[in-house]
């Protein structure tokens, strides 16, 4: 059977636009680990949002398989694996894939696309961005707790695909910054760490200024490390990049009105750092907060706050540690 495309890693965001991209209408086949695929094709698989939709794909309309050869027929990859998993998923693309399909990275971090590019010579790849979030629901549910666009690099090779996403209710537009737009979204990501050490759903730890002020920090040095790079982060969202600092650090009741836009998060959305501390996976924090204390060695700087809670996280993914309250996350940063 011919699939036209292909999403390879189908967990959190891979199973959500999958789904929605059949839900559209389109022919699509997942690459997923043995039990994911046996659940899908078992159950269907649900996905609900924060403006109330919720569908059911039935088993019968899923196509799952833990082969990669299965992606040998599609026209359009989407790659969603973890960010370690990317130079896997490469060697399984270049033994597998056509030579002419399109290969879109839909994964947060700098460096995924280049990976990909890196091993896929002669195929056009490109860097996309899912600003949203979705978390595994205890019922099973795929659920997108927040708001915001696909964007991916500007490229003609997408013109065939966009209305499939359009139908899917996930509109993906064109950005000829997009360097800007990842580096953009990685200061947002930035808050992953915080969230995962939190504990706490995001709107939860958002809401508290402890956690936002340990957030303006790893920020700051991010714009930092940026500005001495020559790199101008896309304002992702409500609030200008160099403006996020001051804003995460007003007392809770100021920052409940001046940010009530950031703040509409549905109350089980968490990051997909605290799903992997939770399923006891390695996590990104090496590729998001240590990509940007990579980013200040470079330009000659420190970036103290991120080395410190990238080695924090290491500790919880090693099943050390408890959830950290605010004061002391942001104690552990400042030591
Ligand atoms: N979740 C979110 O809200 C958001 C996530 N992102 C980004 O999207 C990307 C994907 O994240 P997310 O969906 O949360 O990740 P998940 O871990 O939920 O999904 C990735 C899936 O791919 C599977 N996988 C990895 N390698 C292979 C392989 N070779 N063959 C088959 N399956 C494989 C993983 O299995 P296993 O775990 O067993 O390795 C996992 O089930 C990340 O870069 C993340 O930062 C961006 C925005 C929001
Ligand atoms: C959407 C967001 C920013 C939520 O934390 C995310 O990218 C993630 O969880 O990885």
């Amino acid at each position: 059977m011919n699939h036209s495309i292909a999403i390879f890693g189908a967990g959190s965001i891979g199973a959500y636009v999958g789904a929605a991209l059949i839900a559209g209408g389109a022919d699509v086949v997942l690459i997923a680990r043995p039990r994911s695929c046996e659940r899908y094709v078992r159950e269907g698989i649900a996905i609900s949002d924060l403006e109330g939709r919720r569908e059911h794909i039935d088993a019968a309309r899923i196509h799952c398989s833990a082969d990669p050869a299965a992606l040998a027929d599609a026209g359009l990859i989407l790659v969603t694996v973890k960010s370690a998993d990317t130079a896997a998923a490469a060697q399984a693309l270049a033994a597998h894939a056509r030579r002419d399909a399109l290969v879109l990275s839909l994964q947060n971090g700098i460096g995924n696309a280049d990976t990909l590019r890196a091993a896929l010579p002669g195929m056009t790849v490109l860097g996309g961005m899912v600003p949203f979030n979705v978390v595994q629901t205890a019922d099973g549910r795929f659920h997108r707790g927040t708001e915001g666009q696909l964007m991916a690099e500007a490229s003609p090779a997408l013109a065939t695909w966009l209305p499939a996403f359009a139908a899917a209710g996930l509109p993906l537009s064109e950005r000829s910054d997009f360097a800007a737009v990842q580096w953009g979204k990685l200061l947002l990501n930035l808050n992953n760490a915080v969230n995962a050490l939190s504990g706490l759903p995001l709107k939860a730890e958002l809401s508290q200024r402890d956690y936002r002020r340990c957030l303006a920090l790893l920020m700051e040095e991010a714009l930092r490390a940026l500005a001495a790079s020559g790199i101008a982060p896309a304002q992702i969202g409500g609030v200008a990049p160099r403006r996020l600092p001051t804003m995460l650090r007003l007392p809770d009741w100021i920052y409940r009105r001046i940010a009530s836009a950031s703040l509409k998060i549905d109350p089980e959305a968490r990051s997909s750092m605290w799903e992997d501390l939770q399923a006891g996976r390695r996590t990104e924090v090496d590729y998001l907060n240590g990509a940007v204390a990579r980013l200040a060695q470079r330009a000659g700087l420190d970036a103290p706050a991120n080395r410190r809670i990238v080695a924090l996280v290491h500790e919880a993914e090693a099943g050390k540690g408890q959830a950290m309250a605010g004061a002391q996350l942001l104690a552990a940063l400042r030591a």
